[in-house]
């Protein structure tokens, strides 16, 4: 079976994208790790999936498959190059779109600049929000934010601020984002006992009250270039430990996002999306190649 697909970018986290509207595409775990694979597949940190929604205000269903083929909530850089494939396929030409996620709606509109705005949906602040078990932990409280202090495996240990975009993250400051221990404590983070359902791992260097550095080590996909609901969450965290005033520039290893938050309601971001090719894939013969290539 043929499907077509755009290979896109968002500040450098990169995408295979589907249309799942006009195409019949049922994605299993197996065949997003296949499309998403670097050597045998396609490669991209997630696969982007455009469906017919059941919310009757949506325009779109928008789901998303991290590179380990998980089903996540959310993928910020994703809905910007979400939005920009409805447009460009001629999907629909209705500029704002309303997506469909799994924790309701979002808004998604494309500029003149080719910026994209995404109104990022519901934030949470609470521990149940990124399935955060506390039995027996103090939580480190800092000004109205929870500041959890957590031993990892290594010996290290970190604080955390913990915050849903829909999809968990936990962040905590660095003095400088290059020298971060991204690749050490990016992994015990994301698959910490006390996180259930896994997490997303930020290291934000800040620069001034409105200036970030941030690097991400993704749940199900490793350390990206950038990462959107990564960018919201690191600006909510340090906005509500009264480190960061909104507007806030994020400076991510692929590109720059801005983010803006009033302190209560929905986060808005923008930042860029790119169409770097079209085509189209055999997906029964791509499974087959991976399933060959990752047998040994
Ligand atoms: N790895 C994330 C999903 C992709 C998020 C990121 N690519 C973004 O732009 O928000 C998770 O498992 O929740």
């Amino acid at each position: 079976m043929n499907w077509s697909f755009s290979k896109m970018h968002g500040a450098g986290n990169d995408f295979v994208v589907l249309d799942g509207v006009r195409q019949s595409i049922e994605m299993t775990p197996e065949r997003a790790r296949a499309l998403a694979h670097r050597q045998f597949g396609i490669g991209a940190d997630q696969i982007l999936l455009v469906e017919t929604p059941s919310h009757p205000e949506a325009d779109f269903k928008y789901r998303i498959f991290n590179a380990d083929g998980s089903e996540v909530e959310h993928c910020g850089n994703g809905a910007r190059c979400f939005v920009r494939f409805v447009h460009e396929q001629k999907l629909s030409s209705r500029n704002p779109l309303k997506a469909e996620i799994a924790t309701g709606l979002i808004t998604l509109e494309e500029a003149d600049d080719a910026t994209v705005t995404v109104n990022m949906g519901q934030t949470r602040f609470d521990p149940e929000a990124v399935a955060f078990d506390t039995t027996d932990l103090a939580s480190a409280q800092d000004h109205d934010d929870t500041l959890w202090s957590l031993p990892l495996a290594n010996g290290d240990t970190v604080s955390l601020s913990l915050v849903a975009i829909s999809n968990p993250h936990a962040v905590q400051i660095v003095d400088d984002v290059a020298t971060a221990p991204v690749a050490v404590q990016g992994p015990l983070i994301e698959s910490h006992p006390r996180f259930a359902q896994r997490i997303n791992a930020g290291f934000m260097q800040i620069l001034d009250p409105h200036t970030i550095k941030l690097r991400v080590y993704e749940r199900g996909a490793g350390e990206t270039l950038a990462c959107g609901t990564g960018a919201c969450a690191a600006v909510v965290a340090g906005i509500r430990r009264g480190r960061l005033q909104s507007p806030v520039t994020v400076h991510t290893r692929g590109g720059q996002l801005a983010i803006a938050w009033d302190g209560h309601g929905q986060i808005a971001m923008r930042g860029p999306a790119v169409t770097v090719f079209s085509s189209e894939i055999n997906i029964d013969r791509l499974v087959a190649q991976y399933r060959a290539g990752t047998a040994l």
